[in-house]
């Protein structure tokens, strides 16, 4: 009899073989699961960031720009204060927005860091009316300025938000904190010159943000009537003077006055459609302390103290450029006059319930100065002599004259400028070497010194 098969090392076989398989098995398993994880780990990351870039929380962020402006803005845009949203921000716009007087308003002051809009801010405020600032701060010209004027208006309990007009859930938002009775709209892209340099930044802050603001502010309850910066230079190459609101503005000469220009037919639209109370101000070169840097009387005090020339334009024919020159208060009063006779706007629910106001209003000086006229005034208060390059003006979107014809916001608010070029040059000399800390060789009876002087708003 054959002795049976020795199965003892099958059996020893068999189960090694199955300590393979199983030790095999587990690693399989391992390495799927930890691919798994590394998998899934993967997709929560790229939906994180996908969410975290097209829809940013509110609270977080102070500037929320949809992402086909931000070619437009410039980079400076990007600066934050406080969290946009919390309720230590909410205080903080409600009680600036509160007015102190009985039935004072509630203003929404765009471009509050401005030149305009700060003193507007500061002379609304002192009569008791409500104000909360909105400005982007951008770069366009020196920031630091624009902050040391967010900090006068915060000595005066002026609070700024810092944002885009194109910024449409941070209106909104704006709008849920406090109910506005009206905005005064001076947030824009200005400079007649740089607009060939950067056209898209006039479309952006002129045009773009202008119909952002309106949208935000036809469906608020009740809508707020609103007041508007306009310009001077929608009049282009006009050549009946003065300039009356009835004259032809077909013909701008720079894309600033373009988008000006167009920034009343849109501002006619939403009137037409929905109600909306709306009174443009074309303003008529406005100067004075804390004012715009990027503007001839600001540049020219500055060469002309560091000894450096300066361009004189002429017109093509030699003849003298001219601007009806306008001081700051003068403006200022204009814009509360156009704010207090405002009428309220009559829509409701983003729809028209009647036919609502629609104005536009010239507030300038009526007498217009020739360049060189402001160069004599400014070589008198500094006491130094300019080095003058007079030249043909270039092709830059200038135009050779302005000068305005008030008497229709004389009719309808009393708007009568009451300073001439030489004492607003002298305010804002006065200023000017006070916050720049200079010693200049002024002639102390030119009534300038260089203390440190208040705004004058
Ligand atoms: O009323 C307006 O709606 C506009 O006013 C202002 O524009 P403008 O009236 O052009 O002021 P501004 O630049 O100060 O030039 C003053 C004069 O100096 C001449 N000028 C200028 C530069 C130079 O180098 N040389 C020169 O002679 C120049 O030819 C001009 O005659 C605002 O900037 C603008 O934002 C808008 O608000």
């Amino acid at each position: 009899m054959a002795s049976p098969p020795d199965t003892s090392k099958s059996i020893k076989l068999e189960r090694y073989n199955s300590y393979l398989r199983r030790i095999h098995s587990t690693k399989l398993l391992n390495a799927s699961s930890k691919l798994l994880f590394r998998v899934t780990l993967l997709i929560a990351l790229v939906l994180i960031l996908f969410f975290t870039i097209n829809y940013p929380p509110l609270s977080d962020t102070p500037h929320h720009v949809p992402t086909h402006y931000h070619s437009f803005l410039s980079t400076n845009f990007f600066t934050s204060s406080s969290a946009i949203g919390g309720a230590a921000w909410e205080k903080q716009v409600r009680h600036s927005a509160t007015p102190r007087r009985q039935n004072g308003m509630s203003v929404l002051v765009t471009g509050a860091a401005g030149f305009i809009g700060a003193h507007c801010s500061l002379a609304l405020k002192k009569r008791g009316d409500g104000v909360l600032g909105l400005d982007n701060f951008n770069s366009y010209y020196d920031p630091s300025l624009k902050r040391s004027r967010q900090d006068l208006l915060v000595k005066h309990q002026i609070f700024i938000v810092e944002g885009d007009l194109n910024d449409g859930p941070l209106l909104t938002k704006l709008y849920d904190v406090v109910t506005f009775t009206h905005i005064l709209h001076l947030a824009a892209q200005a400079g007649v010159r740089y607009a060939m340099q950067n056209p898209q930044s006039y479309v952006a802050s002129n045009i773009a943000g202008f119909v952002n603001l309106l949208e935000v502010a036809k469906v608020a309850n009740p809508q707020p009537a609103i007041v508007w910066a306009s310009s001077s230079s929608v009049y282009g190459l006009n050549t009946d003077v003065p300039f009356s609101e009835s004259h032809r503005t077909d013909h701008p000469a720079s894309l600033y006055a373009a988008t000006k220009k167009a920034g009343e037919e849109i501002a006619h639209t939403y009137n037409h459609i929905y109600g909306l109370s709306l009174t443009g101000l074309r303003f008529f070169t406005v100067y004075g302390p804390w004012g715009r840097p990027d503007m001839a009387y600001y540049f020219f005090t500055k060469a002309i103290l560091q000894g450096k020339t300066i361009d004189v334009y002429q017109t093509q024919d030699e003849k003298e450029v001219a601007r009806d020159f306008t001081y700051i208060d003068d403006v200022v009063k204009g814009c509360l006059g156009a704010l207090d006779t405002a009428e309220k706007s009559t829509g409701s629910g983003g729809k028209k319930r009647g036919p609502a106001q629609l104005r536009t209003y010239n507030l300038g000086n009526t007498s217009p100065v020739p360049v060189g006229g402001l160069v004599s005034i400014l070589e008198s208060l500094l006491n130094i002599k300019a080095k003058k390059h007079v030249i043909k003006m270039p092709l830059n979107g200038d135009v050779p004259f302005t000068h305005a014809n008030v008497s229709l916001a004389y009719r309808d608010f009393g708007y009568k400028p009451t300073t001439d070029l030489l004492t607003g040059l002298r305010k804002f000399v006065k200023w000017y070497v006070g916050y720049y800390e200079i010693q200049p060789r002024i002639k102390k009876e030119n009534g300038v010194n260089t203390s440190n002087p208040k705004i004058s708003a």
